[in-house]
């Protein structure tokens, strides 16, 4: 089995293109949202996280604003709270592994693939990409969105160029969604000749 890493900074189109792969039938294990269900209403995290932060959970789950305002900004217990939301990602990982041991590719969708060295458990990256325009264009369009929100996120996370520069495959998301699906066909066929 091939495992693929697909990533991509903010807003580069990196769930989009997730949806096309499952679309054409690749299983695509996305880490993200396992870390909103395991923190989500009934998650299975909400009891560690709220001895550890105490007050940044509710019946509804995680307060994400308030967790986040705890962490970002504070090395120390962003190392705490990873401590206790990377092992249980982990777990889900090797579930759905298993629930997909006949699949010649399986893809991992990893917003921070760079960032944590994940890149390093994979055999081939995948970048999704797009002009810094049409990467700010899009993430400050969302509700909530400021430009020094946009920029703090920015700054924490690997430089688009170099991901690029890094990735097996890039997928350019700054064109008309039919091109890239055609490109994300085109990816599978490479991958299916490897
Ligand atoms: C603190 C939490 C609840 C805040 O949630 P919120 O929905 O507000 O933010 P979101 O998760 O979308 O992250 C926003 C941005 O923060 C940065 N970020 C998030 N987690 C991390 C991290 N562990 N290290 C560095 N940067 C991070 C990313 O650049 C991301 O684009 C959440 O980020 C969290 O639980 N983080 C720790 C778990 C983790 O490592 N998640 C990364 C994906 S596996
Ligand atoms: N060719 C394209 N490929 C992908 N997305 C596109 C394309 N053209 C337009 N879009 C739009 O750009 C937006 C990309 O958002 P998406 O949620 O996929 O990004 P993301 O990288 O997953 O974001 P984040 O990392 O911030 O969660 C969507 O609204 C999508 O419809």
């Amino acid at each position: 089995m091939m495992i693929v890493g697909l990533t991509g900074s903010i807003g580069m189109g990196k769930s989009t293109v997730a949806a096309m792969f499952r679309a054409s039938g690749v299983p695509v294990f996305d880490a993200d949202e396992t870390v909103h269900i395991l923190q989500g209403p009934n998650g299975l995290l909400l009891p560690e996280i709220e001895s550890a932060f105490p007050g940044t959970t509710n019946a509804a789950g995680v307060d994400r604003v308030k967790l986040g305002s705890e962490v970002f900004g504070d090395d120390d217990a962003l190392r705490r709270l990873e401590k206790i939301v990377h092992p249980a990602v982990a777990e889900e990982r090797a579930v759905f592994l298993a629930a997909n041991q006949s699949s010649t590719v399986v893809i991992f969708d990893i917003p921070l693939l760079f960032e944590k060295g994940g890149n390093k458990a994979v055999d081939v990256v995948i970048v999704v990409s797009a002009s810094i325009e049409v990467q700010r264009a899009r993430v400050l369009a969302r509700p909530g969105m400021t430009v020094e929100k946009f920029e703090q996120i920015l700054a924490r996370q690997t430089p688009d160029a170099e991901k690029r520069e890094r990735a097996d495959y890039v997928i350019d998301t700054g064109t008309p969604l039919d091109v890239t699906r055609q490109r994300v066909a085109e990816v599978i066929a490479c991958l299916a000749s490897r």
